[in-house]
């Protein structure tokens, strides 16, 4: 899997051809082609470890490029391995790394690679990190200004806060006064955030109520790696986004009982202008027809009185009343430290280890083939099970196996 490409020369920084690329020397680096392109990922060990850069030879044109990265990075490490999946993503595995933290995927030609290769107009990667099982998804709560999804959001953190994570969202709106910058919301300002917008920092976004609203790709990878269940406050515009984007979500509308009520608790609530609160009603009308009838959200509850509304977006969510199990997920039992390559065959990447004596290892076996998700957000569904090295022969399970060594 290694092929000759020219001197790559970026920003002063200078690296020989991946053919001539001493592991021992210059740290880890790792080759991978896929189809036209060569995607080399890590540099010279600047002895704190390589941090994962990555740059694309295209064998086409013969040109280098380090593409647009997206997703969040891992952080560094001692070294990696790298094999490719299904010909869009490469698995890496790190080295020296916390166990729920050493299976990243870089992804290449992803369906949301792709869809932000056009909108970008320049070559892009994206990270993902790989958890085990299939994790749970997040939950967009959706509704018109005032119907209580903040009310009913901070009870379920308040009850469950090792469970649920806030996606904190971005916005144009100035801050009311008891909101904090970094915890309500990212308090920003039009310009900087329709760059964001334009560079791909954002699962979805949308004008409400005459403000820029937005759920950064971070803030949901935040709560995801974090290991929580992400809750999503956004609106109806932004439901719709997110239900066309690759992120997969439970949706639920919450309704107000009757149009009067929501009137009602908005003025209630005192933190508007009466301006701001007729643009709010107005836009409620809207809300309501589509969030109804569109079949756009996967649950739609009644919030009236508050304590049965909560108690009925707990049984959605499958929670019970004294559970706050952690939806943690992560590669317990597999051992990072020692692993020396890959070898992937049929959807099955077997892990070998730097070892004489496997006597005393046992092997590790990680199955790709239930691959979930994947960027903007987490690659769930890998599986990791133990075999053991004198039953099981590698060509057994893997046949004829190809390998790529850091
Ligand atoms: N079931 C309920 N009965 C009466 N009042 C309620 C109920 N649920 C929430 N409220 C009150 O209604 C007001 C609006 O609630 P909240 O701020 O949670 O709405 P929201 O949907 O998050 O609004 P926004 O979209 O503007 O952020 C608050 O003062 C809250 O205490
Ligand atoms: N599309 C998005 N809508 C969002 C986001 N964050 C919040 N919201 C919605 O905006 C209104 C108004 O919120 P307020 O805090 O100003 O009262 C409300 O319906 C929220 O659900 C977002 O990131 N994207």
């Amino acid at each position: 899997m290694r092929e000759e490409a020219p001197e790559f020369s970026h920003d002063g920084f200078h690296c020989v051809s991946p053919i001539e690329l001493d592991s021992k020397s210059l740290g880890c680096q790792t080759t991978t082609i896929v189809g036209e392109k060569i995607f080399v990922v890590g540099g010279p060990d600047d002895g704190e470890g390589s941090c994962l850069s990555v740059r694309v030879f295209d064998k086409s044109t013969g040109k280098w490029s380090v593409p647009t990265i997206l997703g969040t990075k891992p952080l560094p490490c001692k070294g990696h391995s790298a094999v490719l999946l299904n010909n869009d993503r490469i698995l890496i595995l790190k080295q020296d790394a916390l166990p729920d933290d050493c299976t990243w995927f870089l992804e290449v030609d992803s369906p949301f690679v792709r869809d932000q290769k056009k909108i970008l107009e320049t070559e892009v990667v994206a990270w993902s990190k790989g958890v085990k099982g299939d994790g749970l998804k997040p939950v967009v709560i959706s509704g018109p200004s005032g119907v209580g999804k903040g009310t009913l959001i901070s009870k379920l953190m308040n009850e469950f806060p090792h469970t649920f994570g806030f996606s904190v969202s971005h916005t144009t709106r100035a801050p009311r006064k008891k909101e904090k910058h970094g915890v309500h919301y990212h308090f920003t300002d039009q310009i900087t955030m329709e760059k964001d917008i334009r560079e791909g920092k954002f699962l979805e976004s949308a004008q409400v109520h005459g403000n820029l609203y937005g759920t950064s790709i971070e803030a949901v990878e935040a709560v995801t790696d974090s290991g929580k269940r992400c809750i999503l406050d956004i609106d109806v515009q932004g439901a719709r986004s997110v239900k066309a984007s690759l992120l997969d979500v439970m949706s639920i509308f919450i309704c107000p009982p009757s149009y009067e009520d929501l009137e009602k608790r908005l003025r209630a609530r005192g933190t508007e202008t009466e301006e701001q609160v007729q643009k709010r009603l107005r836009n409620a009308t809207a809300e309501l027809e589509q969030g109804k009838s569109s079949g756009l959200f996967d649950h739609i509850l009644v919030n009236d009185d508050l304590e049965t509304c909560y108690q009925n977006l707990k049984t959605i969510l499958g929670l019970n009343e004294s559970s706050d199990a952690s939806n943690q997920t992560s590669m317990e039992g597999v051992e990072c430290s020692t692993f020396q390559s890959l070898t992937e065959k049929n959807q099955k990447v077997l892990i070998h280890y730097n070892s004489n004596s496997l006597e005393s290892k046992t092997l590790f076996v990680l199955d790709v083939s239930s691959l979930k998700g994947g960027a903007p957000g987490r690659t769930r569904g890998l599986s990791v099970y133990a075999i053991n090295p004198f039953t099981y022969s590698t060509k057994g399970i893997l046949g004829n196996n190809k390998e790529i060594n850091c």
